[in-house]
């Protein structure tokens, strides 16, 4: 039974378990659920404080677990990247109110604020910058400078709307970028299952990533066309009927759907019709 740590809270949890139902596996239906068994599908789900995912798994008490590489790294724990899932993509970046700091040398001797004060300290300790302290706070970050407990802050960025309203402005390059991780312990062999798992998570990415192509073209242009969408390897080309033109179908990245229905148009493909993919297994 391949054990996976899942994070029960934080804005990993639901598309965590989402990705999860979708690949196949039971999930909880009631959020205090702490163990899921799934025996069908020789899988059991422990639902753990996504901070201690990396833990867990480092030592070896779960078999893999779904973190963000910022998390798993600032553990400091026995544990690798196995696959990257694809989403709770962020930057982890230094902030400071607008115009008082532009430069990470001139963190040496102030107070840093962060969730991630390991992440923060082995960045700093790297650069010979001296901070006068790295201070640790469970969340809400951003207000720490107003509050006099730091003069600069290092958190998790998306769209920035937290420290704008914070009156805090990034500065220096993103210390990370993380993600969503599937993890596992390094310096172990594959627990066996992962590969299985694997497979499944990839489908789910695959499925969101990508969409099907169908399109008419005439014979003498298949060539053409197939240019614009070549696919994963090649893509299926059937004869129609009126022996003139081909059916063709094709697997093409979802986001750049709509310029290939553009260029396919152009060469003159015809009938362009776009479906999702349910599932798959590449
Ligand atoms: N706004 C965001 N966009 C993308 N990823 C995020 C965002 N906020 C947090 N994360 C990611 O979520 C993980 C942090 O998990 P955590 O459970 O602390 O999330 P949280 O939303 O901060 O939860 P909490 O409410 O407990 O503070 C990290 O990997 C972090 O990069
Ligand atoms: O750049 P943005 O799109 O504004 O997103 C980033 C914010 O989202 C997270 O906060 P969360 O809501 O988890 O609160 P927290 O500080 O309590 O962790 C993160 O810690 C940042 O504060
Ligand atoms: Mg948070």
């Amino acid at each position: 039974m391949l054990r996976i740590a899942v994070p029960n809270k934080g804005s990993l949890s639901v598309p965590a378990s989402d990705m999860l139902r979708e690949a196949g596996y039971r999930q909880r239906r009631d959020t205090r659920e702490l163990v899921l068994a799934d025996p069908d599908n020789g899988a059991e789900f422990f639902f753990l404080r996504p901070r201690d995912v990396a833990v867990y798994v480092g030592s070896g008490t779960v078999d893999v677990g779904i973190t963000g590489r910022d998390l798993m790294l600032d553990s400091e724990a026995d544990a690798v990247e196995h696959l990257p899932l694809g989403f709770a993509a962020s930057t982890f970046r230094f902030a400071a109110p607008a115009g008082t700091i532009t430069d990470v040398e001139q963190i040496a001797g102030r107070r840093v604020a962060s969730s991630y004060d390991t992440l923060v300290r082995s960045y700093l300790r790297e650069r010979g910058i001296e901070p006068a302290a790295v201070v640790h706070l469970d969340g809400a970050v951003e207000s720490s400078v107003r509050l006099g407990v730091a003069d600069v802050i290092a958190d998790v960025v998306e769209t920035g709307t937290t420290l704008r309203a914070a009156g805090l402005e990034v500065f220096g390059e993103p210390i990370l970028r993380s993600e969503a991780l599937l993890i596992r312990r390094s310096d172990v062999g594959e627990p066996a299952g992962l590969d299985v798992l694997t497979r499944r998570l990839q489908g789910v990415i695959t499925a969101h990533e990508y969409v099907l192509m169908d399109y008419d073209v005439p014979i003498e242009l298949v060539d053409a066309a197939v240019a614009v969408t070549p696919g994963f390897e090649s893509p299926t080309v059937s004869p129609l009927h009126n022996g003139e033109s081909a059916a063709v179908r094709s697997m093409v990245k979802r986001s750049e759907t709509n310029r290939v229905m553009d260029a396919l148009y152009e060469v003159g493909a015809r009938g362009i019709i776009v479906t999702s993919i349910h599932a798959s297994r590449l």
